[in-house]
């Protein structure tokens, strides 16, 4: 690597883990903050946060984003009044169980941490119950030493508290998506907030909402049990993320509810407490397996219809999708009366670059093909590999001179496609195109039909001496061709 590639991408790496430095210092103020006075503070969100971000960007899982993570852990605390050897003692048992989760979420692999699969919520749990041990085992004996307390007390409360925050915060975190990502997400999710559909769609927040209520009306010590329903709708209906954040904001404001005595449960002893901690925590497991199970199911959904309608090997809508789509189409122009072309595209002379140049070089062909036509469209027009090295577009609302004026374009970018070999190879290539156009699109019009006619009119352009465009002057094909380009 050059030198100076080299020093950007140090700067950069500095840059991230200084980041996590700064990250881990405001988490731990944030739970200094809330701690109670004589006692550690139950919302300590710092360690799982840690184990999630080195998780989820393994490039900070190592010496630099340690030390910057312990410097976040001492500095947090000596600023706030602790003392040496005890802030030393809470970081070292702090890191003992963020170094617990990375070494167990590094045995497997990407997929267990990204909630993909189904023993996602179980691998969660592993992980979160061994990381509060080994958390808990270094520095529950700061106790007795800093607040006078039980350590056999301190122990457990550890253990409960850390086991909650990894279970309820770790999720979001592995499945937040990318800020730029979340940004698109968002976009593409609009059309289902707007409109009566909107509140539709809002149901299962409501409906938690509602189950949160009731909890807090009803009380007693299964009120927490009462959201558990909602949550399943929203892990059925919302994306993994969604799911998880909702997940998380209600086991947070179960915990503060009965801490704060809001709820009519009160817990009296410490082990109740530590019961409800655990089964806040336990009990959105059952959701997050729903959740996990179903993003798994659609997103295989989806793998299977992309492999039935699109083409593997160019990228382009297959046949029977783009007939099917296409039929639509047609349709929807009939109804509003707008016109329509559809065009029927065959690459010159295909058989000898197999011949000449091999099968692979084929590929490569139509490939590069596929993507320069994707790349000439409009956004709203459709375009389908029907079979070999034969293609077909519809372009809707388009006069006869513009959708001539767009095939004659792509017969020139096809002259124009720098397309590569296997070897390296430049390989040329031609196109004909049969064009049909219809003003407007008749309401008995089938895209079978005018694929026909089109189809003709590239027999034509063939039997004229290829790479050209030829149109039929009327739809129905009876008409004659009118012009060759
Ligand atoms: N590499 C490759 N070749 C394919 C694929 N599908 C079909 N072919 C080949 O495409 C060739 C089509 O040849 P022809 O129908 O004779 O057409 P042509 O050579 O383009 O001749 P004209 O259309 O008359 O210009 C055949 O040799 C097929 O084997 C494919 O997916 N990959």
């Amino acid at each position: 690597m050059h030198f100076l590639d080299r020093l950007r991408s140090a700067v950069l790496d500095l840059r991230g883990v200084a980041l996590l430095g700064l990250l881990v210092l405001g988490a731990c103020y944030l739970g200094i903050w809330a701690r109670p006075t004589g006692f550690f503070s139950a919302f300590w969100l710092t360690n799982a946060m840690l184990l999630g971000l080195m998780v989820r960007n393994p490039a900070w899982a190592h010496w630099p984003g340690w030390l910057a993570a312990a410097i976040g852990y001492m500095l947090a605390d000596l600023t706030t009044g602790g003392a040496f050897l005890t802030t030393l003692w809470l970081t070292a048992s702090n890191m003992a169980g963020v170094l617990v989760g990375v070494v167990m979420y590094k045995r497997v692999e990407d997929k267990f941490w990204r909630m993909q699969r189904q023993l996602s919520p179980l691998y969660l749990f592993c992980v979160s119950i061994s990381s509060a041990l080994a958390s808990a085992l270094v520095g529950s004996g700061a106790g007795p030493v800093m607040f006078h307390a039980d350590w056999y007390e301190t122990f457990w409360v550890w253990v409960s508290t850390e086991f909650m925050n990894y279970v309820l915060l770790m999720p979001v975190i592995f499945t937040a998506p990318a800020p730029a990502r979340m940004w698109r997400a968002v976009a593409a999710q609009r059309p289902c907030w707007q409109g009566w559909q909107g509140w539709v769609h809002m149901a299962p927040v409501f409906s938690v909402l509602l189950a949160v209520l009731a909890g807090t009306l009803i009380g007693g010590p299964g009120a927490i049990a009462f959201v558990v329903p909602a949550l399943l709708w929203c892990a059925l209906t919302y994306s993994l993320f969604t799911t998880c954040l909702l997940g998380m904001l209600v086991g947070y404001f179960q915990t503060f509810e009965i801490a704060a005595g809001m709820s009519t449960f009160t817990p009296t002893h410490m082990e109740m407490v530590l019961s409800v901690r655990a089964g806040v925590a336990l009990l959105f497991l059952g959701p997050l397996a729903t959740a996990c199970s179903h993003a798994a199911r659609s997103e295989m959904l989806r793998r299977l219809d992309h492999a039935v309608n699109f083409d593997h090997l160019t990228g382009a809508m297959a046949r029977g999708a783009f007939m099917g789509t296409g039929a639509k189409l047609l349709a929807r122009m009939a109804a509003d009366a707008q016109s329509a072309a559809v065009l029927m595209l065959d690459i010159d002379h295909f058989k000898q670059v197999n011949d000449r140049h091999g099968h692979a070089a084929g590929d490569a062909v139509l490939q590069g093909f596929a993507r320069m036509l994707a790349g000439e469209l409009r956004p709203g027009d459709l375009c389908g590999r029907l079979g070999g090295e034969e293609f077909g577009v519809v372009l809707p609302r388009i006069t006869r001179g513009d959708a001539l004026a767009v095939a004659e374009r792509l017969c020139l970018e096809t002259r124009r496609c720098e397309i590569r070999g296997p070897d390296g190879q430049c390989l040329n290539i031609s196109v004909s195109i049969g064009l049909v156009h219809q003003e407007p699109v008749a309401a008995d019009t089938r895209l079978d039909a005018l694929l026909c006619i089109a189809d003709a009119a590239l027999y034509e352009a063939k039997r004229t001496g290829r790479d050209r465009v030829a149109v039929v002057a009327g739809a129905d094909g009876t008409a004659p061709l009118v012009s060759a380009a």
